[in-house]
């Protein structure tokens, strides 16, 4: 299990000339827990995520695993340690569930698969707790969106890399695979102390699932803290640019409800 914690600073992420997130740092994120990264559309979510993950070639500043630079590292190395899941799969893949798992698995020296066996077995294991088995043997272009997903979802779990980033990991699933995916995702953090870091449009299932929420807009970083007390009315109407409101249900979780878009916003 690993003790190391993610170091972000002074991260500037361009495509070409078009500057993203700029001079952007957080405080360490913990392994064992789970961040949600949140924000309007086109804040630079994903673009935060995959320069944190070294995926974009304009990626200046640090990305620190306890010592170790992660952006310094050769793409392989660096894959010994973090997984990143895109918001969807590529389609077009005739390769069957388990042969993409298997091969996920081989890619990194360090992964728990030593041999095509354990490999198998392995990749089995994780298919059965997303509740995909029946899944192994059919081909990728033959699934839905939401299987696909899970899909995905089973590659980066497989690994048990330190550092896990899921970019919008519910965006195709129903209200049962949201709650029983985000359950997994954060029962996997916490028992094999991962760093965990998800973007999700769903504040109640971020407030619900995650120890903290970054809220962005804009490349930059808004609020950065617990659910409770990032998920304001005074947040939402900032970063949002809506008239909501943030009430607990009988069970005791955060529930935003959005009650109109504030007037002048786009
Ligand atoms: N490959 C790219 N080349 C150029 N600009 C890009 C590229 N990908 C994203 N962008 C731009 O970067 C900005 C941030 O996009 P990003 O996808 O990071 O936002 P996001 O917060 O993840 O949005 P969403 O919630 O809509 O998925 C947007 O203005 C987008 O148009």
């Amino acid at each position: 299990m690993s003790t190391a914690s993610l170091t972000v600073s002074g991260l500037r992420v361009a495509y070409g000339r078009k500057v993203i997130v700029d001079d952007l740092s957080l405080p360490p994120l913990q392994p064992g827990t789970l961040t949600a990264l949140v924000g309007p559309n086109a804040a630079g979510k994903s673009t935060l995520l995959r320069g944190i993950a070294g995926l974009v070639s304009g990626t200046r500043g640090q990305v620190r695993l306890g010592d170790r630079d992660l952006l310094a590292m050769s793409i392989p190395e660096r894959a010994q340690h973090l997984a990143y899941m895109p918001q969807g799969l590529p389609g077009g893949v005739a390769l069957t569930v388990m042969e993409t798992l298997v091969g996920a698995l081989r890619a990194v020296p360090t992964a728990l698969a030593p041999d095509g066996a354990s490999a198998a077995a392995h990749a089995i294991r994780v298919l059965q707790k997303l509740g995909i088995e029946h899944l192994a043997m059919r081909t990728l272009d033959r699934l839905s969106g939401g299987q696909r997903q899970l899909v995905g979802l089973a590659q980066a779990l497989a690994r048990e890399p330190a550092v896990l980033m899921l970019d919008e990991p519910t965006s195709a699933l129903d209200l049962r695979h949201q709650v029983s995916v985000m359950a997994l995702v954060r029962e996997t953090v916490v028992r094999s102390g991962l760093v965990g870091v998800v973007v999700l449009h769903d504040l109640a299932l971020a407030a619900r699932f995650a120890d903290r929420l970054v809220a962005l807009s804009e490349g930059k970083v808004q609020a950065d803290g617990t659910p409770t007390h990032t998920l304001t009315p005074d947040l939402l109407a900032r970063v949002y640019q809506v008239e909501a409101r943030v009430e607990r249900c009988s069970q005791g979780h955060l529930l935003v409800l959005a009650d109109a878009p504030l007037r002048g916003a786009a």
